[in-house]
């Protein structure tokens, strides 16, 4: 894939009224009580009895095969269908995040992309429709390692290079994969952070970072993109965020 820079040319949407990512400037998020109580944010997953991996190239990207279920906050009444999570990261400790934080960028960023199941048919139909995918985007920040991302950093070696394909016969539950606080939380009305940028995700950005170490955070480093050189530096800068407000659930 080419520099985000370029993107622009072929996807004019790049330049669009809700592209992301974005930076989060707390002091004007605006607080959000609706998006609390009984319709809290929920995520109700079924572990994957094995786990199907993939270098797309330009990510590690985990496909999900089992019923995943997020509901709640801002996403109304819908029901969203986790569908694959990926991840995006620096070739460094001190830049990777895709979204960043009063311009704090993080090591990494994890999203788990969902799709809205109880309006359309399948993601290939929601992933243009404004209210089509739902994404969670959880921070990664260097430390202890995260046990169940080891099923993912483990097999970065046989997943070299681009286009490679494994299924991993162990288990995985991508709850595990959450923050232990999941109820702060910045939303906004967004679009995916690659090509074809479609304007059609709720993000749902987790204040708390995860722990990943060093190890985990360089096994990703080493994976090998689609134009041969070292999978690094895989996240797009943030976007202008032109007339959109972002919501949080904490004061
Ligand atoms: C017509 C096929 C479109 C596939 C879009 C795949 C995709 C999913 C999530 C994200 S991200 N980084 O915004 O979570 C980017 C791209
Ligand atoms: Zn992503």
């Amino acid at each position: 894939m080419k520099r985000p820079s370029t993107w622009g040319k072929d996807f004019p949407i790049a330049n669009g009224e809700r592209q992301s990512p974005i930076d989060i400037v707390t002091s004007a998020a605006e607080y959000d009580s609706d998006v609390q109580g009984s319709n809290a944010l929920s995520t109700n997953y079924t572990p994957e009895s094995e786990v199907k991996l993939v270098n797309n190239g330009h990510s590690i990207m985990c496909q999900i095969t089992k019923k995943g279920v997020l509901t709640g906050g801002p996403l109304g009444k819908d029901e969203y269908r986790l569908e694959q999570f990926h991840l995006h990261w620096g070739a460094e400790d001190g830049r990777g995040s895709e979204h960043t934080v009063d311009g704090k960028m993080y090591a990494s960023e994890l999203h788990l992309v969902h799709w809205n199941a109880s309006k359309y048919s399948s993601f290939a139909d929601a992933v243009q429709k404004p209210d089509g995918l739902a994404v969670l985007g959880i921070f990664i920040t260097p430390g202890v390692a995260c046990n169940q991302f080891k099923v993912i950093s483990d097999n970065c070696g046989k997943l070299k290079t681009s286009g490679a394909e494994m299924t991993v016969d162990t288990t995985l539950d991508p709850t595990l994969l959450l923050p232990s606080n999941t109820s702060d939380y910045w939303t906004y009305l967004g679009s995916l952070t690659t090509p074809p940028l479609f304007e059609s995700v709720t993000w749902i950005v987790f204040k708390e970072p995860v722990e990943y170490s060093k190890e985990q955070l360089l096994a990703l480093r080493n994976l090998v993109d689609s134009d041969g050189n070292h999978m690094q530096d895989n996240y797009r800068p943030p976007a202008a965020l032109k007339q959109r407000k972002v919501k949080k659930t904490f004061t």
